[in-house]
């Protein structure tokens, strides 16, 4: 469902004798099957906004390749549109001033939803994500917790066959946390949806994916099971220990 061949994006900044280059993703290459719950762990700055970039189109590789359902991202963006759904959890899809189901609504018409499709699969997210006491209200005024709802719900609306998340679950209090997780679980067991999903929060990889990959420094330093990254540092219980030890390793140490 996602192939990535060798991905690398570079930017040159600064200017005059300033100017260099700043390779923000290097020689990254990874799949992911059809159905597969990916995490995508690295710390600040290691590359994993730049590589969603790449695989939802918005920016292009500067070497090698990538495929998500089939299709080159940057040159077929609008049918990846069709395919994909993308949930940004620090800035909102949906339209500031609108009731929230007029954001779905536009969400509709932008692609070309079936409006039997769209009712029927409202009526379930409405429900699932229980969303039915807002749908009427701006979306300037829900809380955090609802906009995220809201915008989760528009990125499922054209029934995504990948879902790729960026934060999903950033500021939302331990019971909304859990009702996203036990909702993103879900629509992975029970629609087959690939998910790829990059948290800082440990918990929702814990609870979550069956995969961990993680990126520093703009490369792939660890690709397995969450049991494997774990045996990555024997003895050492806590997720957030194994995790913080790959992060601050030297690259001789990885
Ligand atoms: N448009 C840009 N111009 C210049 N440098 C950039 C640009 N976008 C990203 N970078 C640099 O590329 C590197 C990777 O950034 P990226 O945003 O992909 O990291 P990240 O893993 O998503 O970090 P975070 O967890 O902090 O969101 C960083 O050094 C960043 O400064």
């Amino acid at each position: 469902m996602i192939e990535v061949d060798g991905a690398g994006r570079s930017f040159t900044v600064g200017r005059g004798r300033a100017r260099r280059t700043v390779h923000a993703v290097r020689e990254l290459s990874f799949t992911v099957a059809a159905g597969e719950f990916v995490g995508y762990l690295g710390p600040n700055g290691a590359g994993k906004s730049t590589t969603i970039k790449m695989l939802t189109g918005i920016l292009a590789p500067t070497s090698g390749r990538l495929r998500v359902a089939g299709l080159d991202p940057t040159r077929r963006r609008t049918a990846l549109a069709r395919r994909i759904g993308v949930v940004f959890g620090q800035r909102t899809t949906l339209w500031w001033d609108l009731p929230l189901k007029d954001s779905f609504e536009l969400v509709r018409l932008l692609y070309k939803v079936d409006r039997n499709d769209f009712r029927r699969r409202l009526d379930e997210l409405t429900e699932l994500l229980d969303l039915a006491a807002f749908m009427r209200t701006p979306v300037r005024q829900l809380s955090l917790g609802q906009r995220m709802r809201g915008d989760v719900t528009a990125a499922l609306l054209h029934d995504p066959a990948v879902l790729v998340l960026d934060e999903p679950t950033i500021g939302l209090d331990v019971v909304s946390k859990a009702a996203m997780r036990e909702f993103l679980g879900r629509l992975n067991a029970e629609r087959g949806t690939t998910v790829l999903l990059t948290t800082h929060d440990l918990g929702d990889i814990e609870k979550l994916c069956r995969r961990v990959m993680l990126i520093h420094h703009g490369r792939l330093g660890f690709d397995g099971t969450l049991e494997d990254l774990r045996a990555t540092t024997p003895g050492e219980d806590s997720l957030e220990d194994v995790v913080t030890r790959l992060y601050t390793a030297s690259p001789a140490d990885r």
